[in-house]
């Protein structure tokens, strides 16, 4: 490929190339990035034409890492955009799990999920880390679209048992049904896994600690140990969720997760806006991630998440579009949300207090931060070699084009900026995923 690259190299640092090669190996890796300034750029370049698999960008476009997905409950995406105005409890109970509920209808969930995979490629999200329903049948329809699409796939049998909190249509049986579901989901994805050219990862899903018991939480972290593999639940999400983790256990919910093994470096725990201090502690030292998910944080969060402090205390963190707790499946509309958020944290939203009390002072998340947050961030927060244009990370790539007109001369910062407020589908031209096309607009 040749062409005009940005690249998030940490939280704060973007790095633009305007015309390297970048070479692609037989197994989807970058095998090299060649500069103009290189002996043998003419050379890999002419090759690259006469074997007839040279991309060339114009010089509208560019080249950027496919967007990670941190956190996104695929059977909602039905309901995106539906009932923001509930509060959580209500929202979970009137409209969510009775949607989820249907996807005991295996042909429903690949209807779905056909849909939503596509839908994510075309936005550029190449990797996801997704919540499925309780029902395995269609969480295994889930794989089979990301399989078919080619999107590289983190799926969890989502874990509800607790019948206080949970409807009796849907709801795993008991903790031990709950457990043998999730082993036998771990085990049929792990087979399929073996099939596949890009990953099928199962994930640890207790939904969150209102939903499930004690004797669920406990054989997951078990689970978790035994298989080593990445978990992700919800944790200090809403005044209701911790409220309901004080009254009942008399802890706060990240002591509780932790408690039962379920907060480890292969964590991702999402939203977090009512994290203190000791939480995000533990967090650090325990290697957690956390999915920020902006836009549903305003609906659902009761607070913004502190993203820039987070960052200085260097715990993981990713973005996610928290389908559809979320509206959008695009994570620029989620970059955008971020900055905009963490704007309105530094200032505070109530004109009739005074400048100096009114917001939380802390530093400003700035645009190349939360694009770090949907690349790199995304990309150690699951431990896998992407989310960056950089030799031994997966070709996951995608090709957008400039929409404006440009009536000055744009240095690349300032390209990179518009590319981050104004890019939406239309504009992205191609998506690779391990080295392979598998979206093109003709
Ligand atoms: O935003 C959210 N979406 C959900 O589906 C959910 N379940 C528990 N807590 C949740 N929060």
């Amino acid at each position: 490929m040749q062409g005009a690259y940005f690249s998030a190299a940490d939280p704060d640092t973007v790095t633009y190339q305007a015309d390297n090669l970048i070479c692609i190996d037989n197994s989807g890796y970058i095998a090299a990035i060649v500069t103009p300034q290189d002996s043998d750029y003419a050379a890999i370049l002419a090759t690259a034409q006469k074997q007839d698999c040279l991309i060339q960008l114009s010089t509208q476009q560019v080249v950027l890492p496919g967007f990670i997905d941190l956190h996104i409950h695929a059977p909602q995406w039905p309901n995106a955009g539906v009932a923001l105005d509930r509060p959580l409890e209500e929202w979970l109970n009137v409209y969510t799990f009775p949607l989820e509920a249907q996807y005991q209808d295996a042909n429903f969930a690949q209807q779905v999920y056909a849909d939503l995979v596509q839908e994510l490629l075309a936005q550029g999200t190449t990797t996801a880390l997704y919540f499925g329903s309780v029902h395995n049948q269609g969480n295994l329809a889930l794989a089979q679209a990301c399989l078919k699409y080619q999107q590289r796939g983190f799926i969890g049998k989502v874990v509800m048992d607790n019948p206080e909190q949970t409807p009796a249509n849907y709801r795993d049986e008991s903790a031990a049904q709950a457990l043998q579901a999730t082993q036998s989901f771990i085990e049929q994805l792990q087979q399929l896994n073996q099939t596949t050219r890009i990953s099928l990862t199962p994930v640890i899903t207790p939904r969150f600690l209102p939903s499930c018991s004690d004797e669920a939480l406990a054989g997951l972290g078990q689970l978790a140990h035994h298989y080593n593999l990445p978990i992700q639940s919800h944790c200090s999400e809403s005044d209701w969720e911790n409220g309901y983790a004080l009254q009942h256990y008399h802890q706060r919910d990240a002591q509780v997760l932790n408690r039962f093994g379920l907060l480890n470096n292969k964590a991702v725990m999402a939203h977090g806006t009512l994290l203190n201090e000791d939480d995000l502690n533990l967090f650090q030292q325990q290697g957690v991630a956390i999915a920020h998910c902006p836009i549903s944080n305003v609906y659902f969060g009761n607070a913004i998440l502190p993203t820039k402090t987070i960052l200085q205390k260097q715990i993981k963190m990713g973005l996610g579009t928290d389908i559809s707790g979320g509206y959008s499946a695009s994570l620029y509309q989620n970059i955008r949300q971020a900055v905009i958020s963490a704007h309105q944290r530094h200032d505070g939203v109530d004109g009739q207090i005074n400048a100096l009390n009114r917001g939380t002072q802390d530093e400003f998340l700035t645009i190349k931060n939360a694009f770090y947050l949907a690349t790199l961030g995304g990309a150690r927060s699951l431990q896998l070699p992407t989310g960056q244009i950089k030799v031994g990370c997966y070709a996951d790539l995608q090709i957008v084009h400039n929409n404006w007109t440009t009536w000055q001369s744009e240095t690349p910062a300032m390209r990179f900026e518009k590319l981050m407020y104004h890019t939406d589908k239309n504009n992205i031209d191609q998506v690779l995923v391990q080295g392979q096309i598998i979206q093109k607009k003709e």
